[in-house]
This record gives structure tokens, sequence and C-alpha cells, in this order.
């Protein structure tokens, strides 16, 4: 069957996005193994897909799936591409659209200057969201930071539900975080039990950090939309931070805007095209 898609990303977070409101296709957690494969296939992060939407008040479902095949509930820096990518194939000429997604609804508005401003939702932070277990002595929901043992360390770390699972670990210099050792451990740790996405931030100041995320499901990448959101709430949540938060990832930057409990998240930032292509899936 001959596939057409369009390969995009946010920031350097690299997609390939494929229309199945005009076309048909299924993908299996291998074949998508395959095409993300960066020398054997297309290569990129996520597999962004749009389809029908199941709910009549919404105008189409997004679904998103890592580079290791799983599918997953939410991909900030997608959405916006997914706004821009709708536009373009005349699926819609909506500059605001509401899409549903296994973490819940998003609206994304297109801006004038071209960036996309997507609407959240309201960052979660009760374990049960993530799934995360708390220690028991830790009590109930309402604690800020939890410890973790990993790797023979104890870190602490915000943990946040943004649709999808993340935890937050503050570093003095982003530089030298410790990506690559703790990524994999936390993101593996039997105390998140459906994994999670790690990211390690350093506070500039109130209104700016510095975050690498070691992604769930696809290892770091040059931006994580959702991981932006819940590294500046959790840092609004520990009075380190306040809206509106710019925030520097290495593939460049987003403006996240949250004003607290009982009201949802904003984030801002851009979307490219990269190329058009057609494949043979098999
Ligand atoms: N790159 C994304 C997040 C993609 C999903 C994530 N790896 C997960 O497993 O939850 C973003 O921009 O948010």
């Amino acid at each position: 069957m001959l596939l057409h898609f369009t390969k995009m990303h946010g920031l350097g977070n690299d997609f390939m996005m494929v229309d199945l409101v005009t076309q048909r296709a299924h993908f299996t957690d291998d074949q998508v193994r395959r095409l993300a494969d960066r020398r054997f296939g297309v290569g990129f992060d996520q597999l962004l897909v749009v389809e029908p939407p199941r709910d009549p008040d919404m105008d189409f479902r997004y679904r998103i799936y890592n580079a290791d095949g799983s599918e997953v509930e939410n991909c900030g820096n997608g959405a916006r591409c997914f706004a821009r990518f709708v536009r373009d194939q005349r699926l819609t000429h909506k500059r605001e659209i509401h899409v549903e997604t296994a973490g819940g609804p998003l609206v994304l508005k297109v801006e004038e200057d071209g960036r996309i401003r997507v609407d959240m939702g309201e960052p979660r932070f009760a374990p049960a969201s993530l799934p995360f277990t708390p220690e028991p002595f830790e009590g109930d929901t309402d604690r800020v930071l939890h410890r973790l043992e990993v790797n023979g360390e104890s870190v602490e770390l915000g943990v946040v539900s943004m649709g999808n699972p993340h935890a937050v670990m503050r570093v003095d210099a982003v530089d030298e975080a410790p990506v690559e050792r703790l990524g994999p451990a936390i993101e593996a740790h039997p105390r998140f039990p459906r994994r999670v996405n790690v990211g390690f931030m350093q506070v500039v100041s109130p209104h700016e950090i510095r975050l690498r995320v070691y992604e769930r499901g696809s290892g770091e990448t040059l931006a994580c939309g959702t991981g932006a959101c819940a590294a500046v709430a959790s840092g609004i949540r520990q009075g380190l931070l306040e809206s509106p938060v710019s925030v520097h990832l290495p593939g460049g930057e987003l403006t996240i805007e949250w004003h607290g409990p009982g009201t949802p998240l904003a984030m801002t930032g851009p979307a490219e095209r990269v190329f058009d292509g057609r494949l043979l899936l098999y």
C-alpha cells in the first residue's frame, strides 16, 4: 500500500505525520519501530496520525506513537505540527482546532505570526494520574516533591501528568545533567508502572528555565513540549517560577503560561514542515 506522509518538526522534535482521514492504514508496533529507524526507515521521534473524531464536538482524533512503537496519550510539539498539518493538507480551514487525544481534549490555535498556541488542559499532580506509586511514608497526594531511589542514588522529583506522565528533577546546570545515566533508569523505574518522561530543569530566573528531556519510548529529544509544560507547572507549584516562562530546550524555545490550579496551561511555539514523501507500507 502506497502511503503519503509529511516529515515535520517542533524545535527538532521530529515527526512522521500521516493523514488517515483520506487514506487507510493500520500501524503495528513493529512497523512503527522500522519506520522510526534513522538508518533503515524514515526516522522520527514520534509518528502522529490524524483520524476522524469519535466525539462529534471535536474536529479530529490525534494519535501518537513513540519510536519504540508504544501508543501514548499526548505530545505537545506534535500538537503544534498537527495544527499546521491539517490546515496545509486542507483537512480544515479553522484557526482554532479541537482534537481528542488519549490524554484528553486539546485546543490548538494558529496565531497571525504562524506560531501555534495550544491549550494543554490543567496539569495534574496526583500520583495516581501518572500513575506513580508514592512511598507509604510519603502520605497521600499533596507532596510537591517525591523521593526516589535510583541506581543507588536518592533523587527528588516533581511528578506531573500533562495527559502523559512526567518526572521533573531540578539540576544546577543542564549541560552537566545526568540525562544518560538517570534518564533511562527513572523512565523504567517500577514506581512508574507505565514508565515516565524525565525532565532535567535548570532554573535561570523566575521567568526562564533550561531543560533537557529523556523521553519515554524515544530517548533524549531536542525538545519535548509536554516536558516543558510539566517542568514549568512543577516549578510554579514549588514557588520557583512565575508565568510566563521561557523554556530553552536544545532545539529552541517555547513559551509556557500557567496561572495555577483551576486554570489551563498554554504552550506557544513553532511548527515546521520538512518534506513530503510516499512509502510502501509492508
Ligand atoms: N515529544 C513529545 C512527547 C511524546 C510522548 C512521550 N514520549 C510519552 O511517551 O509520553 C512532546 O513534545 O510532548
